[in-house]
């Protein structure tokens, strides 16, 4: 299968990585390579490029073959970047990357499992190695569980209609592929909800991110990243859905301005000191250009944030 997959966001990426020759960066997310390409043609600098999936880290890796040891491939969850960092010998770096979700490449794979548009077997598992698969989660959550996920990670109004549906459903005959469920939730859900966005995309997003542990392991990227940065050194977060770009937003504040005393004391006492300082005060969005040649970027995110000299 070709491996397609358009960078977001590239010139606003590089230009708030702030590259500089020497640099070590960290692509957290590698997928097809883009963002690591372009870093490593724009400065004479190093790139750990990470991915767990080993297809995509494949794919990018004879891509990026012509840039030598310049380019230090790893399998990983970004969620382990401290310990990829340290185990390369490697102190501190210059920059951190994170493009999140999947690749155009995952998406259009139907063997993935990912699309709601094309048949293939329940799996969503950007690690294959993952254990929980799709149709684990479809076929033995309890319905409850099932609600609270649709709720939480798809931010889908008829969860209950649809957990309800697929548990009637499973009852007869478990789920095995994508269209099967997809079809499912399509019945599952009011006529009027059929006429706006695909009604099986909110479910499937959220069946992604419970497979793949998405939040859990932001959330501990983003704090692994913070520790790996140099004084000075920036991290890089394209979001894709308000889950995401909330928990980055919060977590960017949170490093900025982290003193929890109560607001009439008169001095902070809890000794918690600022490690970041938020470069984008509002998040890049793209160009309605880019988003007319690439449909994918119409809802991505850049929040960037500077490590500070004294954290
Ligand atoms: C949107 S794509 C990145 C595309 C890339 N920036 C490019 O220009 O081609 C996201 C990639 O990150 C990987 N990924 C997502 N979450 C990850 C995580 N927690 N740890 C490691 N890789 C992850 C996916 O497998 C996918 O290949």
């Amino acid at each position: 299968m070709e491996f397609s997959h358009v960078p977001v966001l590239l010139n606003e990426t590089i230009e708030h990585l702030n590259l500089k020759a020497g640099g070590v960066y960290v692509d957290a997310t590698l997928g097809g390579g883009g963002h690591s390409e372009e870093i490593l043609k724009r400065a004479d600098c190093r790139v750990v490029g990470l991915d767990q999936d080993e297809d995509a880290l494949n794919h990018a890796a004879k891509r990026l073959a012509p840039f030598g040891d310049r380019f230090i491939p790893v399998k990983s969850n970004f969620r382990n970047i401290r310990k990829v960092v340290y185990r390369l010998g490697l102190d501190a770096v210059d920059g951190v990357l994170m493009d999140l979700g999947v690749s155009s490449f995952q998406l259009d794979n139907p063997l993935k499992g990912f699309s709601f548009q094309h048949d293939g077997p329940l799996d969503m598992r950007m690690d294959p190695q993952n254990p929980k698969t799709a149709a684990d989660v479809v076929n033995t959550y309890p319905e409850k569980e099932l609600i609270r996920i649709f709720y939480e990670y798809g931010e889908e109004r008829y969860a209950p209609q649809i957990a309800r549906a697929i548990v009637k459903r499973r009852e007869k005959k478990p789920f095995t592929s994508t269209l099967e469920l997809a079809e499912e939730i399509i019945r599952a859900v009011p006529a009027k909800a059929r006429r706006e966005k695909h009604p099986a995309k909110r479910v499937f997003q959220a069946i992604r991110i419970e497979v793949n542990d998405e939040l859990s392991s932001l959330e501990e990227g983003l704090v692994g990243a913070v520790e790996v940065l140099k004084p000075g050194g920036r991290i890089v977060v394209i979001t894709f859905h308000s889950l995401e770009d909330r928990l980055v937003k919060n977590f960017f504040r949170r490093e900025e301005n982290p003193c929890i005393c109560p607001k009439d004391f008169p001095m902070c006492v809890c000794g918690k000191k600022p490690r970041l300082k938020v470069i984008t005060k509002k998040p890049l969005v793209p160009s309605e250009e880019e988003i007319e040649k690439n449909r994918r970027a119409h809802s991505a995110k850049l929040r960037a944030a500077e490590k500070l000299s004294f954290a």
